[in-house]
């Protein structure tokens, strides 16, 4: 639900990760103190992993133009890879950001008609060396905190601990966006035309997204039920969690999908990593009974089926 917050809320969910996968998680004090709080710190992604991965993503974004658009995103490449400043729109509006984008392999034939637009295995750079094998690695990580977080979620919202798994997010799909947003330059006359929105106002698609930002430049901002925005500033050791799409459809609304939107008028360049945790690729979305029941009995969204929510999205997100 989205409440009058004026600042995050931070969750301890190192008891969640302790007992994740016992059936009896339910009863345990730890769990259902975290169930209570939900957000997260103590996650257990170690910190060198997490601030290397933002390294890393530095020296990619420093390289020259010529080397960096050897891994051009494109319909042809199933929408993975590089793309320049500009290139992203969202609501219409270029977005002041650079990426790689980056999904879990889509093989030809998989899903059938479902799976045509996302076909394709990730493009990475040959430099700098080891960002493949560091960003693997950090997926698989993200992935496996995220599965648990989902149980604790699921125990929140009242239903039973495997709610996200099967068909739902057995199999969760992913989305990994490795972005950099340009300094701007104070010098800059104010009379110049110009863009501060690194990235506009927009929901994430999926269940859960984990962000991975630079330290000491606030840029990430939350709208509030007020219409507020709300600063979401980097706290070292922690993610800010966005809740997407297919988590308020099944939640029937009692979690929202924010609307968040970058701000970009650092000096600074700024790295953020985003991980989106998602359901199955294929998954058919509808209100948990659970969710149905604590709101009134009425189900408040249509059935959605989550690939073709994403390609919806990505189909529309770039100038080309
Ligand atoms: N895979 C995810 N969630 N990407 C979020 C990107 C948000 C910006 C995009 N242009 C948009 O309008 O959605
Ligand atoms: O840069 C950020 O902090 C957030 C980026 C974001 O919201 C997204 O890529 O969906
Ligand atoms: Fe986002």
């Amino acid at each position: 639900m989205t409440t009058d917050f004026k600042t995050l809320p931070l969750i301890d969910v190192s008891p969640l990760l302790e007992k994740w996968d016992d059936p009896s998680m339910a009863q345990d004090k730890g769990v259902a103190d975290v169930v209570r709080q939900l957000g997260q710190k103590g996650h257990g992604i170690p910190d060198s992993l997490v601030k290397e991965v933002r390294n890393i993503a530095h020296r990619y974004f420093d390289l020259p133009y010529e080397e960096k658009i050897k891994i051009k995103l494109s319909a042809t490449t199933g929408y993975r890879g590089y793309q320049h400043v500009g290139e992203n729109i969202t609501k219409g509006v270029p977005d002041m950001h650079e990426a790689i984008d980056c999904y879990k392999e889509v093989k030809k034939g998989m899903y059938g008609a479902l799976g045509e637009t996302m076909q394709g295995s990730n493009i990475w750079p040959s430099h700098p060396p080891n960002f493949k094998k560091l960003m693997e690695e950090y997926v698989n990580l993200c992935t496996e905190l995220s599965r648990k977080i989902m149980r604790g979620i699921a125990l929140a919202l009242g239903g039973s601990p495997v709610e996200f798994e099967g068909t739902r997010a057995g199999d969760p799909f992913w989305v990994l966006r490795i972005i950099g947003y340009p300094g701007v330059s104070p010098a800059s006359g104010q009379d110049m035309p110009k863009n501060d929105i690194g990235c506009g106002a927009h929901t994430d698609y999926g269940l859960l997204t984990l962000v991975n930002q630079d330290d000491g430049i606030t840029a990430l901002q939350v709208k509030n039920v007020s219409g507020e925005w709300i600063s979401a500033p980097p706290i070292p050791g922690t993610f800010v969690c966005n809740i997407g799409d297919m988590l308020k459809i099944l939640s029937n609304g009692l979690y929202e999908s924010t609307l968040h939107r970058v701000i970009s008028n650092s000096p600074t360049y700024r790295v953020c990593v985003a991980y989106f945790y998602e359901p199955n690729y294929d998954a058919v979305i509808e209100p948990l009974d659970a969710c149905v029941k604590q709101t009134g009995g009425t189900t408040r969204f249509e059935v959605a089926v989550y690939s073709k929510h994403l390609v919806s999205k990505v189909q529309t997100n770039f100038i080309y």
